[in-house]
């Protein structure tokens, strides 16, 4: 039986979600939703400051039809989709932020999901990163906002209780390369012909910026300090086969390698993404994100803590400074100028492509 999670959550549960905001070095404990150790980190908390939280950061749902991300769940399997869904290239806003991690909660919420696929509604970019719009002449108000809901994401995929399989269809430069090493397993496309191979990487300093240190060292974790020096250096944007060989990803799938239609997925994958039944770049994230399921939850999750509690816990301690870092290097008026010259180039692109 599939189900969708976009039906609204039981007050406690919703108490319980929002404590990562407020108590963030608490957060990772969070994983355990349902086994002693959650339950032991929630009594220490009283109930009137749960209730306080509550009240000052009210839940936001998102139905699935008007989503910027769309959710399903397959209980039989203990796998569920989240898929990004925010034309034309899920470029990260601040409301696409949200939406992720409020949807990966709403997920974690189901003791019977084990796995989620982070995946794209579009077939062809699984995330262009960061939306550059927001980074341009942004307001005091948002820029810390905006910076901050990037923060929650990482610290949410890299930290869920769920294993994360990354289904990436397509280009994920940046901000949407930090999503697929956030998760637990990356698949990425081969891509249609050597012309149109989607590519990989931390592109930043091709925009004249750096990504910032927690960004960075995710991928030092991924493929080791020098390959890593390097690629940050040069703002490499891998294609699939170079992607595997420096393993940034885990697999590569082409057309090829399966086309058969897979029953499993008519049933876990949303409506937005019913044309990608047999896409076997989701095939493969399905059986992937299945072998994850069957293992033991609290073995899996408590090995999941020795290779990351460490940054994740930096990660909370250096939030803040990080958030004013970003705010005072973004809207330095170099990088201004940078940002904005990158976005004519880019509408120049656009436009060239269309005429
Ligand atoms: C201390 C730390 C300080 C700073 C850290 C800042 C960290 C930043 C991390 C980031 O994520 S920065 C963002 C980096 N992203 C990019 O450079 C990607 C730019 N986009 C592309 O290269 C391409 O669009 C693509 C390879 C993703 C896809 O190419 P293609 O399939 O050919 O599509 P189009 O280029 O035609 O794009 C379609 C559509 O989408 C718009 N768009 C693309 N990317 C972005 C974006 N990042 N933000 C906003 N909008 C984007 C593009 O303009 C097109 O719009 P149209 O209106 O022309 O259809």
């Amino acid at each position: 039986m599939s189900s969708t999670v976009d039906s609204p959550i039981s007050s406690s549960k919703i108490q319980i979600h929002q404590l990562d905001r407020l108590a963030p070095r608490s957060a990772f404990l969070l994983f355990y939703a349902g086994h002693p150790p959650h339950q032991t980190m929630i009594s220490s908390l009283s109930a009137r400051h749960i209730a306080r939280i509550a009240r000052q950061q009210p839940l936001r749902l998102f139905s699935s039809q008007d989503s910027l991300v769309v959710t399903n769940v397959h209980e039989e399997s203990g796998v569920a989709v989240l898929a990004m869904n925010r034309p034309p290239a899920n470029s990260l806003s601040l409301e696409l932020n949200e939406a992720i991690s409020t949807s990966l909660k709403q997920i974690e919420s189901n003791p019977k999901i084990q796995s989620v696929i982070l995946a794209s509604s579009n077939p062809t970019i699984f995330s262009a990163g960061l939306d550059i719009t927001e980074l341009i002449s942004p307001s005091d108000e948002r820029l810390p906002k905006f910076w901050n809901s990037l923060q929650q994401v990482y610290i949410d995929l890299y930290g869920s209780r769920l294993a994360t399989v990354a289904a990436i269809q397509g280009h994920a430069p940046a901000a949407g390369c930090m999503l697929a090493l956030a998760c637990d397993y990356r698949i990425m496309h081969g891509g249609h012909g050597e012309e149109h191979l989607p590519t990989i990487g931390f592109n930043e300093t091709q925009l004249g910026i750096a990504a910032p240190p927690w960004m960075g060292q995710l991928m030092v974790r991924t493929i080791g300090f020098r390959p890593a020096e390097r690629a940050l250096a040069l703002g490499t944007l891998f294609p699939p086969s170079e992607a595997l060989n420096a393993g940034v990803v885990d697999d590569v799938i082409t057309e090829q390698s399966s086309s058969e239609s897979n029953e499993v997925l008519k049933a876990l994958l949303p409506e937005a993404l019913q044309s990608q039944t047999s896409n076997p770049v989701m095939i493969k994230a399905y059986e992937e994100a299945a072998c994850y399921a069957k293992i033991p939850p609290q073995a899996r999750v408590a090995s999941k803590l020795v290779t990351r509690s460490e940054s994740l816990k930096e990660m909370q301690m250096t939030r803040e400074d990080d958030t004013q870092h970003f705010c005072g290097f973004i809207t330095h008026e170099v990088v201004q100028k940078n940002l904005m010259k990158y976005v004519e180039k880019m509408k120049q692109r656009g436009k060239a492509k269309k005429s």
